[in-house]
Parts: structure tokens; C-alpha cells; sequence
């Protein structure tokens, strides 16, 4: 048996045993971890001096310090991610049990590069002991603090041919092929952590000298051997010139004149990389740097300018001190030139202009993006870290180490009685048995986080199943006496913030608003982008989801928001539908597109916020003509008859619906909630004073076509008007400047929070 295999076969006996998938075990093992880096500080530092030149500070700000913070992060929240995690669930399986539960894989193993040893190695070990996994067979790779060159490969090699359950590998992407392809014999899952080209555009409306000291702080660190380096920068030839002179001027304040006496500065691995680098400079002008000593390993931090894109220095990852600068006309060729090329594992933007950086974000893909800073993602615990295409798979750093690393077992514990609900599903078949299929399984249950008392509040939950299953929300056009639906006045009694302080719509009292200056314009993006889109009959009203592309600043709202969808309420028979009401009068219709706050990913999560998610309303007037723009709306609604139901509107543009920016400049503003269960309290509400028209043979074809999850026809969707409550409606002053926008949105919030007993 080689020595990989007796590693291999301990490592899965001590698995076996199950002792590792002991939590405590897990938090002991991490502890212990935690020691080694107390106590072996001056050894590992002393080994990383000999293998790249770090100083002992250096090893410690861009190695271990790392590791102690995910250390602490695993051993602190350790208890809580290999709970079992509750999930949503539908009315079929309201009464069971259903979750999620990490599992460890069994062996795993962890292979890493040589340029930041420890944080490679022992980052993804942190996030396989945290898993549950036993005796990793770890990386043999070996650094030249042990015996100098290249070994470890035919170990690895060797090791490859052994069966794991799971391959984390950081290194180059040749070599990541041939991980996959060992693993694929076993169909070994694998984390594959690699590199690439990582670009830096550096828009000319931006602060140079800052830009270009962040730049050099990023390329030169460990000698650019660092695999989010920013590997080239792409600028307009009229700051070229600038930029070199501003990257000289920051080489200079890290490294002094002769860098090559600098404590601060590395040397190249070996000699194979540094004649590897030195080769890349063939073809290309040096601006700065290009001295070199073999002997030492030694590489100057150099400039290279007016590089064409088939120089030889662009042809690979440069992994090395070379700073090669592309000349581009502006962002457009950037973008382009960016996506040509593999799919790297950082972008970095330099820009003052939001614009700028929305574009470079929403017009290209790469593992990770940064705007106007260089490496620091690797070092937020709660951002995945990893590649995408040719830079890599999977992800890890915190709780995504542990996910990686772990099953995600999916698992659902029903009990052996209410068999009459389960006929639905058992021959014969009918379309009526389809018709109750459709409801049970199509409406979903949120019922939170149990977290680790699942088992117990699963019997809750079981005891009130009966109730529940009547106990749907409905408007009160779908409530009868007959009926056990809850209809908007008993919603509260299911979802207590319905009955809260700041619920939604209201009636604006135009005459007790108070005009603000300090509400400016808006700001929509991508509003006129041409979109395909989904409608889906939700059994409550329809929804038109909305790209991520289509955003919203301005209007002194605090922060970035992403459009999610778009919905509308209506009447029915000629009756008005409108939420909101304007002096006591309901309008016919009225449009409500939501946005969440960003980075919020979801409503769930933007509804802690109390402004999470941005609703812009309008209202509808009846016009004696049909709006054309309406057409493919209601032509949707007429394919998303029953619930669940959906259909796409190919090339549709927001903008055709709503005016102009320059006319939606005057609106009331106020601070509410959704309109539908569970009536969030988190809802910055903009009801627009420009109104839409609709003809009222258009009104009869929308209010005629849907039908309700019930299966009566969808009309009179609207939401009573609810108290104010002490809150204030504010109304824009048009031609207001933007000054003061925060201290609007602060002033509110603390009126607002005031108000409601929240804040004293
Ligand atoms: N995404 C990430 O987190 C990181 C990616 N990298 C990338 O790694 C690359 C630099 O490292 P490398 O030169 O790849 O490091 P390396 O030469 O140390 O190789 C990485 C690992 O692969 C093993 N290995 C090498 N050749 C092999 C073969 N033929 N068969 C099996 N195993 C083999 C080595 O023993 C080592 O453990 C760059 O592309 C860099 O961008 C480096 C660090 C972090
Ligand atoms: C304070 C910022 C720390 C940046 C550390 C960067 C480590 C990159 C990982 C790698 O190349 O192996």
C-alpha cells in the first residue's frame, strides 16, 4: 500500500468511526486549529520568508489573520448552520415535517497552491471539519521551506487515483482539468479554485492617484502572485500617461526606490515562474520597472504601456509584477473586450460615476466584482468566494465553506394517517383529483425558521393542519358566508402584521400632505431595455416578473433598488379597484412595480428593512380612447386564466407603460406596508401624481379573464384603505434640488420610528 493510500484508508476509518460528525468534536478540532496559530506564528512565518519573501507582518495580514476570523466565524456559528434547516412548504405537506439537513460527504480532499499556502489550505480544512468531515487527507504539497522545487505533484498525482467524496483544489486551470477528470472515475464532486486574467478598467472620471495606489497595492502584493491580482489594466489613451506616472508614485510609497530591499516586497516562487514572467515581457514597452535578477528570483514591479491585446503578456495569467496597460476608447470597448475573453475570477472598476460601475456589473460575469478597490472580497467572510467558468466552481469562505463542503440532505417525515388527502395523487386519475393537485401543490406555506426545535414544532403544525388547509387569505369578493377563507378585515388574525401601524393603501388627504423640497426626480434604469418577461396567474392576481437590470435610485430613497415584479389591482363590472384613494375617490386601477432594496436578494429579506422594498404606484383615469401600450398586457392576462398558469411577453419595455422620467418628478410619499398577507411593514410607498389612462372596454377585457386560486373570477382585487395612524404623507415640490435627500429619509424614519414606539 503507498503512502497515499494508507492516508486515504485512515482518514475514511476515522470518518467511519463517527466521531467527527459530533458537533463538539467538530468545535474541539476547530479550537485546536485556532492553538496552532497562536503558537506556531514564528514558524509559519519563517517559512513563508523562505518560500516567497514575506515579512512576518505580511504573512500575517494576508494569511492567518484571515484564518482566525473564519475560525472564530465556524466555531461561533457552527451550532447553528448544521442544524436542521425548516423550508417552505406546500398545503400537501403542511402536516409533515420537511428540511434540510447537512450531512458530511466522508473524506475529502483539500489540494492548494503555493502562493498564500496557509490561507489555501487551511481555509477550505476550516470549512471540511466544520462539515463534520474526518481527517482530511490535506494537500502534500510542499513549500520550499521544506524541500526547495516542485514535489508534491507526483504525491497529488497518487492521491488522485484514491476515491474521495469530495476534491477541493486551488491552482492553476490546466491542472483543474485534471482534477475534474480523476474525479469524474468516481464521480468525485469537486471545488475547482482558479484563476485566470482578472481585468481592471479604469474610467478617467475618477480619482487617479487613489485609483492607481489600490491598483499597485493589489498588483504587487506577494509579487503579483495572487490569483485576483488585477492582472491588466484597460484605460483611455488620454489617461495612460497619468496612470503610469500615479502607479510609479505608489510603488515608490510601498517599496521605496530600490524595492528590491524592501522588506515589503516578494520574490517569484522559483526560477521556472520567473523565467516564465520574464518571457512574457517579449514585445512589449517597459514604463517602469523590467530590473531582474535570476539568482534571487527577483522581478521589479513594472509598468508596461500601449499593450496590444496579442502581446505575449496577454496570452496567459501573468501570476507576476507585470502591470500591462490596454488602451481603449471607453467603457463600451472595455465591456467588450472584458467579455471576449474566459470569465475571470475578479473585475475590478474604478469610477466615480455609479453608472459606470452599474454597467460594468450588470454587462459582464466574473466570480467576483469590486469597484474602486482591489483583493479586499477575499477577506468578507459572508461573500462567496470562488469562480465562475474558466476561473473556477463552487464557492467557500464562512458558512459557504461549510455548504460546500457539506450534503444538503433533502428530507421529509410524513406520517402514516391523513391517507385522503394523498387520493389526489393515486389512480385513477381524474381532473377533478388534477384541479385539488394544482391547489395543495401550488400554494406554499412559509411557516419561518423552526430551526432546531423542527421536531416539536412540526406536532404544532400538525395539530393545526385543519385549520390551515381552510384558512387561505382571500379578497373580499371571494368571501362568503360559506366560505372559510379570511378575508382582508380577519387577514391580521393569520398574519399579525396586517394589524400593525403602518399598513397599506391609505387615503391621501391632499389637503393635510406636507410639500417637501427635499423629494428629488427619480432615477429609473433600464426602464426602456427591451425585455422578454413572465406573467404568472398567482390566484390572488397576476405577476409580471421584472430582470434584475431594471433598477431605481433618486427620489430620496436610501439606497439602490432592483425591480422584482410588477402587479396591478382592479375592479370588476365597472366598479373602481384602485388601492390607494385620493380624497376619498377610488380610481379604476392602479399599478403597483415593486423593488427590493439592494443587496437584498428577496422580499424575505428586504422585509427586516423598514424601507427594503420601494413601491412605485399610478394610478389609472378612464380615457375615452384604448391605451395602446395596455395591449400586450391584456393579451397576457388572457393566457394566465387559472392559477399557477404563465406565459412570457416577448420584447416588452417598461417604459411604454409608465410616462417619462421628466413627468414623474411630482409624488406623495410615505412609509407603509404591502398590500397583500404578510403586509411587511418595510415599504417606502411613492404614489405618483401623473395618472394612466385606460379605456373602459380596456378595464372590462382585465377584470374579466382571471380567475382566483378558488376558481371564481378575479375581480375587486383591492385592499381596503387602512388608518394613518400618525404618519405623515409628503408631497415632492417638482424643480426641488437634491440637497438634503438623506436628511429627508433620516427625518422620516425618525418621525416615523417615534411614532410608533419604537424609538424613545
Ligand atoms: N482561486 C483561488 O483561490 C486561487 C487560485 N490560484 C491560482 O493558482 C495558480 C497558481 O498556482 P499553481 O501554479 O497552479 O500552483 P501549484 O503549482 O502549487 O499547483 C497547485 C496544486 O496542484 C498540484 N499539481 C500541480 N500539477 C499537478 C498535476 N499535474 N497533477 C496533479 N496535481 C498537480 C500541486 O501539487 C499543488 O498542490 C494561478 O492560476 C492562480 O490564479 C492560486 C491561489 C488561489
Ligand atoms: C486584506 C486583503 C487580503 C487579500 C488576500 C488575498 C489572498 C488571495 C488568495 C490567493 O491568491 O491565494
Amino acid at each position: 500500500m503507498s503512502r497515499e493510500q494508507q492516508a486515504v484508508a485512515r482518514a475514511r476509518k476515522a470518518f467511519e468511526t463517527g466521531r467527527s460528525k459530533s458537533v463538539e468534536h467538530r468545535i474541539r478540532q476547530l479550537k485546536n486549529l485556532q492553538r496552532l496559530f497562536t503558537e506556531k506564528q514564528s514558524v509559519i512565518s519563517a517559512a513563508v520568508k523562505k518560500d516567497l519573501n514575506k515579512s512576518e507582518v505580511g504573512t500575517q495580514l494576508y494569511e492567518t489573520l484571515g484564518l482566525e476570523g473564519e475560525l472564530n466565524t465556524a466555531i461561533n456559528h457552527l451550532k447553528e448552520w448544521a442544524a436542521p434547516r425548516p423550508v417552505e412548504k406546500n398545503l400537501l405537506t403542511i402536516s409533515d415535517t420537511v428540511y434540510i439537513k447537512p450531512e458530511p460527504l466522508g473524506v475529502v480532499l483539500i489540494i492548494g497552491a503555493w502562493n498564500y499556502p496557509w490561507a489555501v489550505t487551511i481555509q477550505p480544512l476550516i470549512g471540511a471539519i466544520a462539515a463534520g468531515h474526518g481527517g482530511p487527507a490535506a494537500n502534500l504539497h510542499r513549500q520550499r521551506a521544506l524541500p526547495r522545487s516542485d514535489w508534491g505533484v507526483s504525491e497529488t498525482q497518487e492521491l488522485l487515483r484514491q476515491r474521495f467524496d469530495h476534491i477541493f483544489y486551488t491552482g492553476n486551470s490546466v491542472v483543474g482539468k485534471l482534477i475534474m477528470e480523476a474525479a469524474a472515475k468516481n464521480l468525485t464532486p469537486v471545488t475547482l479554485e482558479l484563476g485566470g486574467k482578472s481585468p481592471c478598467y479604469i474610467d478617467k472620471n475618477c480619482d487617479l492617484t487613489i485609483a492607481c495606489r489600490r491598483v499597485a497595492w493589489g498588483k504587487y502584493t506577494n509579487c503579483g502572485q495572487t490569483c485576483i491580482a488585477p492582472d491588466y489594466i484597460l484605460c483611455e489613451p488620454s489617461i495612460q500617461d497619468r496612470v503610469i506616472e500615479e502607479v510609479k508614485k505608489a510603488i515608490k510609497e510601498f517599496y521605496t526606490d530600490n524595492p528590491k530591499t524592501c522588506p515589503d516586497y516578494g520574490r517569484i516562487i522559483n526560477q521556472r515562474h520567473f523565467k516564465r514572467i520574464m518571457n512574457m515581457l517579449e514585445g512589449s514597452t517597459v514604463a517602469a520597472g523590467g530590473d531582474n535578477e535570476e539568482s534571487d528570483c527577483y522581478i521589479a514591479p513594472t509598468v508596461l504601456r500601449d499593450v496590444k491585446p496579442e502581446a505575449k503578456v496577454m496570452q496567459e495569467e501573468i501570476f507576476g509584477p507585470l502591470l500591462p496597460i490596454l488602451s481603449v476608447s471607453g467603457l463600451d470597448e472595455a465591456i467588450k473586450f472584458i467579455n471576449k475573453g474566459e470569465k475571470p475570477l475578479a473585475l475590478y472598476c474604478f469610477s466615480s460615476d455609479n453608472k459606470v460601475i452599474n454597467r460594468m456589473t450588470d454587462e459582464t460575469s466574473s466570480g467576483g466584482f469590486l469597484a474602486n478597490d482591489c483583493l479586499v472580497h477575499f477577506s468578507v467572510g459572508s461573500l462567496p468566494f470562488g469562480g465562475v467558468g474558466n476561473s473556477g466552481m463552487g464557492c467557500y469562505h464562512g458558512k459557504y465553506s461549510f455548504d460546500q463542503l457539506s450534503h444538503l440532505r433533502s428530507c421529509l417525515i410524513k406520517k402514516l394517517n391523513m391517507e385522503g388527502v394523498n387520493r389526489m395523487r393515486y389512480p385513477p386519475h381524474t381532473p377533478k383529483k388534477l384541479g385539488w393537485a394544482r391547489f395543495f401543490i401550488l400554494n406554499s406555506v412559509d411557516l419561518g425558521w423552526v430551526g432546531r426545535m423542527a421536531l416539536l414544532a412540526v406536532m404544532v403544525v400538525v395539530a393545526a393542519v385543519v385549520l390551515q388547509c381552510t384558512a387561505q387569505w382571500c379578497y373580499q369578493s371571494q368571501y362568503s358566508c360559506d366560505d372559510t377563507c379570511r378575508d382582508p378585515i380577519r387577514w391580521a388574525a393569520q398574519f399579525p402584521s396586517c394589524g400593525g401601524l403602518r399598513q397599506s393603501p391609505i387615503n391621501i388627504v391632499s389637503t393635510k400632505v406636507h410639500v417637501n423640497s427635499a423629494l428629488p426626480p427619480f432615477n429609473f434604469i433600464g426602464h426602456t431595455n427591451t425585455i422578454n418577461i413572465t406573467v404568472e396567474n398567482k390566484g390572488h392576481s397576476a405577476h409580471f416578473a421584472l430582470p434584475h437590470s431594471v433598477r431605481l435610485t433618486g427620489g430620496a430613497l436610501p439606497g439602490h433598488y432592483r425591480a422584482a415584479q410588477f402587479h396591478f389591482h382592479w375592479g370588476g363590472n365597472g366598479r373602481p379597484g384602485s388601492e390607494h384613494t385620493i380624497d376619498g375617490e377610488q380610481f379604476p386601477m392602479e399599478l403597483h412595480i415593486v423593488h427590493i432594496k439592494e443587496p437584498y436578494g428577496s422580499l424575505a429579506e428586504a422585509e427586516h428593512d423598514m424601507a427594503g422594498i420601494a413601491l412605485l404606484a399610478f394610478l389609472f383615469e378612464e380615457s375615452p380612447d384604448d391605451n395602446p401600450h395596455l395591449d400586450s398586457v391584456i393579451a397576457s392576462l388572457g393566457r394566465v386564466k387559472n392559477n399557477g398558469s404563465s406565459t412570457v411577453i416577448p420584447n416588452f419595455r417598461l417604459s411604454d407603460i409608465i410616462p417619462s422620467d421628466k413627468d414623474l418628478f411630482s409624488y406623495y410619499r410615505y412609509v407603509g406596508s404591502m398590500t397583500t398577507p404578510g403586509c411587511e411593514q418595510a415599504v417606502a410607498w411613492t404614489l405618483f401624481h401623473r395618472t394612466l389612462p385606460i379605456s373602459s372596454l380596456q378595464l372590462d377585457a382585465i377584470t374579466q379573464q382571471c380567475r382566483f386560486w378558488t376558481g371564481q373570477p378575479m375581480t375587486d382585487i383591492f385592499r381596503p384603505t387602512q388608518p394613518l395612524d400618525g404618519r405623515v404623507v409628503y408631497r415632492s415640490k417638482a424643480g426641488a434640488a437634491l440637497r438634503g435627500v438623506m436628511h429627508w429619509w433620516v427625518g422620516v424614519s425618525s418621525v416615523l420610528l417615534g411614532r410608533t414606539g419604537l424609538i424613545h
